[in-house]
């Protein structure tokens, strides 16, 4: 069988899957109409997520087979007009100027933005083609599923925003920053830093800007809005009940607690301290007079200095890691040394970047642009199995590793080390 062939019957079989899982919930069909169900979160399941997979990487290979080398090439040097209609839109607030039940004439729509009519259709009809609105007359603009999302989701709003004024400006400046410093795995020497004129790290330049701030933390709040993100996947992705009795777990970097929140509500049996940094403590809202909220406390702490809580059982960070350098990530380590009991668990929940070519090319492709997203804007790192292993190796030898595992339908992994001082016996693997 030729390999388009190939790929258009393994689409084929996989999209029997979907329809199936979704007729089995009852779903219609995915579409693009403005009352569309969101069919994704209501039929999720194992198969589904699957098949999904492998038809979203079968139908790009297929599609970039059939594009031929040469305008490849083309297309992927065109990429870069891509945001500007998406800018547009974010800029003049275009979803919130048509209104969601009626179509509205490009004159009327360049008008209230005050520029050109031609503008306005031209900026709208490469918005349509990447499936944001429709033109369903000539001449008028309506709603369509994905831009309806944009009307009314802020927090994908937000995301979009972030992705075209701040993150675009700093991707073009990737490159130079690489040029200008080098080896640099500082956090101020950025595409991030040189688009913002600044000297700053991308923390300090939000912090002065507190509208830009908020908008990025909306942002970060449509990632873990993903299901791949829900604490569902820590509930069920680490054996919580193999612990000690009241065992107790430091979550470090941890926010208001919604995982510890959520481990202390199943796990009747173990103990938390969430910390942070003072602004974030002091927004924490009050715990309700339940069983659970009297096993957990929070605490203001400078994850880079010396660890406050003793003798934890582990010490966990969520999403904290990849913000870092290898440099900078182990002396967050070594800030836990002098606090870790023999057999203290290291418990990192971030991803664990795949190999080359060992995952779908969707997945691969998710994880990777996360990755590069890291070097734009912190000049910090995801990191695969090995690199996780050599972070433990260079903070301290002391540091085993036991695993690393990403849970099904997890965006995050699990990396798990020991402390081991020399005296004490070997954990088993
Ligand atoms: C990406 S968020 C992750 C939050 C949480 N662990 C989760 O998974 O949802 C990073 C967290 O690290 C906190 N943080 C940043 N710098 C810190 C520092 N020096 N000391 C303690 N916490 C810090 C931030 O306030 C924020 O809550």
């Amino acid at each position: 069988m030729s390999s388009l062939r190939s790929l258009a019957q393994s689409i084929l079989d996989n999209v029997d899957v979907i329809e199936s899982c979704l007729e089995a919930k009852g779903c219609p069909p995915p579409s693009w109409d403005v009352n569309a169900q969101d069919w994704l979160s209501n039929a999720d399941s194992r198969d589904l997520r699957k098949s999904r997979e492998t038809v979203l990487s079968a139908t790009k290979e297929l599609h970039d087979l059939l594009i031929g080398p040469r305008e490849l090439i083309q297309v992927m040097g065109e990429h870069h007009n891509d945001l500007i209609s998406s800018q547009a839109i974010i800029r003049y607030g275009i979803a919130n100027r048509i209104p969601i039940d009626k179509k509205i004439s490009y004159a009327e729509l360049a008008a209230s933005c005050g520029i050109h009519e031609h503008v306005a259709q031209r900026l709208l009809r490469h918005a349509i083609l990447r499936r944001l609105f429709i033109e369903p007359q000539p001449g008028m603009v309506a709603h369509n599923a994905v831009s309806r999302v944009l009307l009314e989701d802020e927090q994908m709003r937000d995301f979009l925003a972030v992705s075209v004024e701040d993150l675009w400006p700093a991707a073009t400046k990737t490159v130079d920053a690489l040029q200008k410093w080098q080896k640099s795995d500082l956090p101020h020497e950025t595409g991030f830093t040189l688009a913002n004129n600044s000297t700053s790290s991308i923390y300090h330049v939000l912090a002065a800007e507190p509208n830009r701030g908020m908008r990025f933390a909306n942002s970060m709040g449509a990632y873990s809005a993903n299901p791949t993100y829900s604490a569902d996947h820590v509930l069920k992705g680490y054996p919580w009940r193999s612990l000690p009795p009241a065992a107790s777990i430091v979550d470090i970097g941890g926010s208001h607690g919604s995982i510890p929140i959520a481990l202390a509500k199943e796990f009747g049996d173990i103990n938390f301290i969430i910390q942070d940094l003072p602004m974030i403590i002091e927004s924490v809202p009050a715990l309700p007079d339940e069983e659970w909220a009297s096993r957990v406390k929070f605490m203001s702490h400078d994850f880079f200095t010396e660890q406050p809580v003793k003798d934890a059982d582990i010490y966990y960070f969520r999403w904290i890691m990849h913000g870092y350098a290898d440099s900078n990530a182990a002396q967050l380590l070594k800030h836990l040394i002098p606090a870790l009991k023999p057999g203290a668990r290291i418990l990192i929940n971030d991803y664990v970047l795949p190999e080359p070519g060992t995952v779908s090319w969707w997945s691969e492709t998710r994880a990777r642009v996360v990755d590069i997203t890291q070097i734009e804007i912190l000049n910090s790192r995801e990191r695969e199995l090995g690199e996780w292993k050599g972070l433990f190796a260079m903070t301290d030898p002391r540091f085993k590793m036991l695993n690393a595992w990403t849970p099904e339908g997890s965006a995050l992994g699990f990396i798990e080390a020991v402390w081991q001082p020399e005296e004490t016996k070997p954990v088993d693997m």
